[in-house]
């Protein structure tokens, strides 16, 4: 017998196989992660991240706006710090005269319509590394202590403009006490995006190196989730959406392509996935051995984040992708 049904006939030219195509990718998918560092006229590379700059202030700018140029319109500035502003409670987070809010604020000034996601945890600016805060004695992280913490950098973020709130730390409860803390300030406006699923994942190790962020002593995984885990990213994202998360993140994406599609089939809510820092790193790696072709490999990752149910990517490749995306 002969087949009756020929799926390839649906694949018999390239104009068939765009019209069907199911997913697409456009530059408006992307959040572009950027490193801010101090110093003036810095941009120094990140050696485990070709084609990634650390930039200060000043560069930061022009990265933006050649972004910006492509159809990238949102971007998740991170700190780096030196040692002599970090402390065990993370005080320099709300500093407004500091490097991440005077950036942050500097950005929106430049750029008033794109979107400034900023970053909630303790470990740029603590000196124990950890994203809540550690007793001394046991090495405990202490959630509650943390949330006020968290709060206040939130608070601070907003009052530099930033459009939405990013809490990366796992702590429990932290979505509630900040939506609670923007609320009664005022910044009824700004949206939370939460690292509602951030697992201890051995793909930040690149963005760790950038930022000299490592913790100092022990790991991150009494806050962040275990790889093993699927069901309780569930229970995570029933708490972030009673919490009043307003989009809800996966982290890492690659390795947890199952975990974006699982909730995406379980929320009403945005859905975004943090293609992290070692992810990037593969793929370079491999492309400058040319053991892989970097670029259509950059774009079939991108695409499967999107097709596992991602509405919008946190990536490195913002701009590479967004080149290929308009040039092809
Ligand atoms: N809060 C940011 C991270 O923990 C790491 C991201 C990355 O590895 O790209
Ligand atoms: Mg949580």
């Amino acid at each position: 017998m002969l087949p009756t049904h020929r799926p390839r006939r649906n694949r018999k030219s390239q104009v068939i196989r765009d019209m069907i195509q199911e997913t697409r990718l456009t530059a408006h998918d992307f959040i572009y992660p950027v490193f801010v560092v101090e110093g003036q006229n810095q941009r120094l590379e990140v050696k485990s991240m070709p084609g990634v700059y650390r930039y200060s202030a000043d560069r930061i700018i022009d990265e933006i706006g050649s972004a910006v140029a492509l159809g990238i319109n949102a971007f998740a500035p991170f700190p780096g710090l030196s040692d002599a502003v970090k402390d065990p409670l993370a005080r320099e987070s709300t500093n407004l005269d500091g490097l991440y809010l005077k950036t942050v604020a500097d950005i929106k000034r430049q750029f008033p319509d794109v979107v400034i996601m900023t970053d909630v945890a303790m470990d740029p600016y603590s000196s124990d590394g950890h994203d809540g805060v550690v007793n001394a004695e046991t090495g405990e992280i202490l959630n509650d202590a943390s949330l006020e913490i968290l709060g206040q950098m939130a608070l601070a973020q907003a009052r530099a403009g930033a459009d939405i709130i990013g809490p990366s730390d796992m702590m429990d409860g932290r979505v509630a006490w900040i939506r609670e803390v923007l609320d009664s300030n005022a910044f009824s406006h700004v949206s939370i995006m939460s690292y509602t699923a951030k697992y201890a994942s051995a793909f930040y190790g690149p963005f760790r190196d950038a930022l000299d962020s490592a913790p100092k002593k022990g790991d991150k995984k009494s806050y962040q989730m275990n790889p093993a885990n699927r069901l309780e990213a569930l229970r995570e994202l029933a708490l972030d959406e009673a919490e009043g998360a307003d989009m809800v993140m996966i982290k890492p994406a690659l390795s947890y392509l199952d975990i974006i599609r699982e909730v995406k089939n379980h929320t009403n809510l945005p859905v975004t996935a943090y293609n992290v820092s070692g992810e990037y790193a593969l793929i370079k790696a491999a492309a400058q051995n040319g053991w892989v072709d970097g670029e259509k490999t950059m774009m079939e990752v991108l695409m499967s984040i999107k097709r596992a149910g991602a509405d919008a990517i946190l990536t490195y490749f913002a701009k590479e992708a967004a080149e290929v995306l308009r040039w092809g």
